[in-house]
């Protein structure tokens, strides 16, 4: 089994808990240590606070659970608003592009891998759904990242909002629901192949292709949040409101003292 450290010198803290092997694919890996406690629950008063209604469409959509997502840019709006902590905010982008690092190391690229699209993203059961919801209604359909899946012949119509679309990384930051679990799909069927329990600090990733269609499990009861990414190699499709967001972060935090130090020197 693929267990060895992490190749990685920069994300030393992270641990390769499952390899392709385990996965059932190459360009599949599931790794912990990505965040701590700590800082999943910073992500999680994030996510409680700013996320908004999504717009995702038929892929997310259940009548039994709701669906809501935040951008990096979201949130350092919010860190200015004082609506949230100027720390969550920070770490929202440090924690992606940690995660960016290890998946860029991991999987051994020699070009640079750039940010295509981050989200916050939670999904909570609907209270009083009771026994009413089907068998197989999941919280998100088997698909793959990069195109569109056919549900009738499984092929995969490129479309050009997708394809710029080269990794894919979710990280989970918590536990405390039912249900839930992320799956590698079965080229031809929506039965897991193999399958991933959330928990914080984990993260799976993997190549954006037709070669790993997956889905999320119905969230029954409670609220899953994580952190979704997708990288592109193409630098003309990165996500530029994470730079704009950078900026502002950083002016907000800023130490006080800088700023009177500048304030008392203008007075001089
Ligand atoms: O939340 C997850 O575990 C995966 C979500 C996903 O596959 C997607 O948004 O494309
Ligand atoms: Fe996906």
């Amino acid at each position: 089994a693929n267990t060895a450290q992490t190749p990685s010198d920069v994300v030393s803290d992270v641990t390769v808990v499952m390899g392709p092997e385990a996965l059932k694919r190459e360009k599949r890996v599931l790794a912990e240590g990505l965040a701590t406690q700590g800082e999943c629950d910073m992500m999680l008063d994030l996510a409680q606070v700013g996320v908004m209604p999504g717009e995702d469409g038929p892929f997310v959509y259940t009548d039994y659970e709701s669906f809501e997502g935040m951008e990096v840019i979201q949130a350092a709006k919010l860190a200015q608003q004082g609506v949230v902590s100027v720390d969550s905010a920070d770490k929202f982008l440090t924690l992606s592009e940690k995660a960016r690092r290890f998946v860029h190391d991991y999987f051994g690229l020699q070009q640079e891998l750039f940010f295509e699209y981050t989200h916050l993203v939670c999904r909570t059961a609907v209270t009083d759904s009771g026994s009413g919801r089907p068998q197989v209604d999941p919280s998100h359909k088997v698909h793959v990242d990069r195109c569109l899946l056919s549900y009738i012949d499984w092929s995969c119509s490129y479309q050009t909002e997708l394809d710029q679309r080269h990794y894919s990384a979710v990280m989970f930051l918590n536990d405390d629901f039912k249900g839930g679990e992320f799956f590698f799909a079965h080229n031809a069927t929506h039965n897991a192949q193999a399958t991933v329990q959330p928990k914080c600090g984990r993260l799976v990733a993997f190549s954006s292709g037709p070669e790993n269609p997956h889905g999320v499990q119905a969230v029954l009861q409670g609220r899953r949040c994580v952190l979704a990414m997708w990288y592109t190699l193409d630098k003309q499709h990165e996500e530029l409101p994470r730079y704009e967001a950078r900026e502002m972060v950083d002016s907000l935090l800023k130490p006080e003292g800088d700023q009177t130090n500048e304030k008392l020197k203008n007075e001089l």
